[in-house]
């Protein structure tokens, strides 16, 4: 179902995500399940419903869409405090690691099956509730396959095990899988071999040497290995027999479907060991984690499947926490911290997207102003202005420094130029500042600013992006509410309309101190688009700091600016000032090229000009721009250059209001979406 679909179709009996739950404390953006909760919602026309965009049973329209509920991003500890929600709730562990399993052991039929003795799966299983999961999954296998075309390795001994996995264990016995534990009789293959080998003690086999023979042979000849080693509890470095299981299951080469995390990743932070296996496939259970999307996570999960578990709405956010309950922003503090955040998906990006009326003029989609370019660089300027016309921006100008302003016209006929004062070398003059306002003043109708793309960090560039944030005066001579002696404006038009700051607008931010934006006059919108580089320049932490606590970094900038922040780069995240936080998992590497950050700035001006609030503006522009990269590209990672991407932006907004599947459906496994979907194209 799509927005525009009217949401009267929802079945009587059918509650709603989140009807007639609390909404969590302390969270503006409610609860998992219902685009609701997204910033800035539609005029009723945009989502067919009544004009007061309530449905039949006073829920709102977004609410009573019978869909999945929406996929969190989690940390470790916020899973386990979501699995001690549910359990207190009344959906215990065994129940979760039922329903966990066998969403599992369908998904996994879907993406490589059917199974027989021929080609069995292979589960490893380890002595905790990753290896339960795991377990369940082979019991179902069996069922459907028969016993024999899977089989289990427990890497423990089923003496020592505690809670589920004993349960488990019991029932695989009874089930007729066969399985093989650590501390098992050796094999005679085994004992021979040992024998032949002078480094064994005495022919005797340890234990583990059984094993590892027995796994070695198995994993060879099976269809796929499941990974269910190791979720979120691991500690430490791996243990020498983990690694060496996971040595025999690299080796072989086979597809491996990895339960929750691919084991030994970190949940967290997403580093790993070599020998953290290559996943095919990963599902991973109640939630994504953090891990799955930083570091080598996405190199080592492969596809990514999320399955809905049925974590009671106890859990809420509440299951993730907002990170309040740690020092978020600490460079150095642990990854415990990690906030919970949402991902971005189109149902909810078309619901914030604008709606143009019949009757609407160019003045209604209002005036993208680009202030940048200056000598060899102005191509940035007019890459940002394009991208600002293609996303439904009324009027594009780019403001440059006079002398290349002939070089700026060019391009795009539709875009008007103006000259602004500038030095000698075609710089940017301290005047361009009032110069810039006085020409705004000039015309009528919604203004928004784009500063930054080829801006330059010359003496003159930096003095006006002070005079643009109307931060020319001296530090905290004012306070944030207070529009301050900047705020002169020509009659009717506002001195500060919106802002999108990017590049060398945020370099030369961050000279002037990102607190201090948190003194611009009236608190006008602010968008600020850093990349890893910029975000460091402007937080005072190290690119690597940056990019090992992305989620950390994105909501500091937001909380120390008080603007809503992008933070670009493989799943750009964006947060606003209030500790929201969402991450775009579309787009591919392909994107990572010269022009694409230009684009994007340009295309969150759009937004902001039909009227979005920032973080609509942001989220709007970040999911639009990544989609037009898919659309770009022939196959993920192909490069694609922003002019291409520039050129997709009308068909992304088409696809995102027409729907694009946000579950696995077409896997006819409901409940389980994708963390990445596939490439759309
Ligand atoms: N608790 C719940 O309600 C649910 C838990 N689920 C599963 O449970 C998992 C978490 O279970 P657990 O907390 O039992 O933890 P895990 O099963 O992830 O890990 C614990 C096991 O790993 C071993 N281990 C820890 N550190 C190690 C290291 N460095 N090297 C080698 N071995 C190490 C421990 O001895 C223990 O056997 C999740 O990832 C998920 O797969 C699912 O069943 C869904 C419901
Ligand atoms: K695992």
């Amino acid at each position: 179902m799509t927005a525009e679909e009217p949401a009267g179709t929802a079945g009587p009996e059918f509650a709603g995500p989140a009807a007639g739950m609390p909404a969590t404390p302390g969270r503006a953006s409610g609860m998992p399940g219902g685009a609701a909760s997204l910033p800035g919602q539609p005029p009723a026309a945009a989502t067919g419903v009544s004009a007061t965009g309530v449905a039949p049973g006073g829920r709102t329209a977004l609410e009573a869409e019978p869909r999945p509920a929406g996929v969190w991003i989690l940390s470790a500890a916020a899973v386990r405090r979501g699995d001690r929600l549910a359990a207190e709730a009344g959906l215990g562990g065994p129940v979760l690691m039922e329903t966990a399993g066998r969403t599992a052991a369908t998904l996994l039929w879907k993406v490589a099956g059917p199974f027989s003795p021929r080609e069995p799966v292979v589960v490893l299983a380890g002595g905790g509730n990753n290896g339960g999961d795991g377990m369940v999954l082979a019991r179902w296998v069996a069922r459907w396959a028969g016993p024999a075309a899977v089989k289990v390795f427990l890497l423990a001994e089923p003496a020592r095990l505690r809670g589920e996995a004993a349960v488990q264990w019991s029932l695989l016995a009874r089930s007729g899988v066969p399985a093989i534990a650590l501390a098992g009789e050796p094999a005679p293959g085994a004992r021979q071999e040992a024998r032949q080998n002078p480094g064994a003690e005495g022919g005797v086999v340890p234990a583990a040497d059984a094993f590892f023979y027995h796994l070695e042979a198995a994993v060879a000849r099976a269809r796929v290995v499941v990974d269910a080693l190791l979720g979120v509890g691991v500690r430490g470095a791996l243990r020498p027999l983990a690694a060496r299981a996971l040595q025999v299951v690299g080796a072989a080469g086979v597809p491996v479907f990895a339960l929750d995390l691919p084991s030994g990743l970190d949940a967290d932070t997403g580093e790993a060991a070599p020998v953290v296996p290559r996943a095919t496939w990963t599902v991973t259970f109640a939630a994504a984690k953090w891990g799955l999307l930083l570091g080598q996570g996405p190199e080592r999960a492969g596809q990514v499947f999320v399955a809905d578990i049925g974590w009671p709405q106890e859990t809420g956010t509440g299951a993730g926490g907002t990170g309040s309950e740690t020092e978020a922003g600490a460079p150095g503090g642990g990854s415990e911290g990690f906030p919970s955040a949402r991902v971005l998906e189109a149902a909810s990006v078309a619901a914030l997207l604008p709606h143009r009326p019949w009757d609407a003029h160019k003045g209604w989609a209002g005036h993208v102003v680009v202030a940048g370019g200056r000598p060899g660089q102005v191509g940035a300027a007019v890459l940002a202005g394009t991208a600002a016309l293609q996303a439904g921006a009324g009027t594009v100008t780019l403001a440059v420094p006079a002398p290349v302003r002939a070089e700026a016209a060019v391009h795009r006929p539709e875009i008007m130029t103006w000259a602004l004062p500038a030095t000698t070398g075609g710089e940017w003059d301290a005047a361009a500042a009032t110069a810039l306002a006085q020409r705004e003043g000039e015309r009528r109708g919604r203004v928004v600013r784009v500063i930054g793309p080829g801006l330059g960090q010359s003496p003159g560039a930096a003095a006006c992006l002070a005079g643009w944030l109307g931060l020319d005066g001296p530090p905290a001579t004012r306070g944030p509410e207070d529009p301050g002696p900047g705020a002169g404006s020509p009659a009717g038009v506002p001195a500060f309309p919106p802002t999108v700051l990017d590049a060398d607008g945020l370099n030369l931010a961050a000279r002037l101190g990102i607190d201090r934006l948190r003194e611009r006059p009236g608190s006008f919108p602010l968008v600020l688009t850093p990349h890893p580089g910029e975000a460091a320049r402007l937080l005072g932490w190290t690119t690597a700091q940056v990019q090992a606590r992305r989620p950390l970094a994105a909501l500091e900038l937001a909380r120390r600016s008080g603007a809503v922040a992008v933070l670009k780069g493989a799943g750009t995240l964006v947060a606003g000032p209030a500790g929201d936080l969402y991450a775009c998992t579309r787009g591919h590497p392909g994107m990572a090229s010269a022009g694409m950050g230009d684009a994007l700035a340009g295309i969150v001006g759009a937004m902001l000009a039909q009227g979005l609030e920032p973080l609509a503006a942001a989220l709007a522009a970040v999911f639009l721009h990544a989609l037009a990269g898919e659309l770009a590209a022939p196959a993920a990672g192909v490069p694609v250059q922003a002019t291409e991407v520039i050129a997709r932006l009308p068909a992304a907004l088409q696809r995102v209001r027409r729907g694009l599947p946000r579950s696995a459906e077409a896997l006819g496994v409901p409940g389980v979406a994708w963390l990445r979907p596939p490439l759309a194209g």
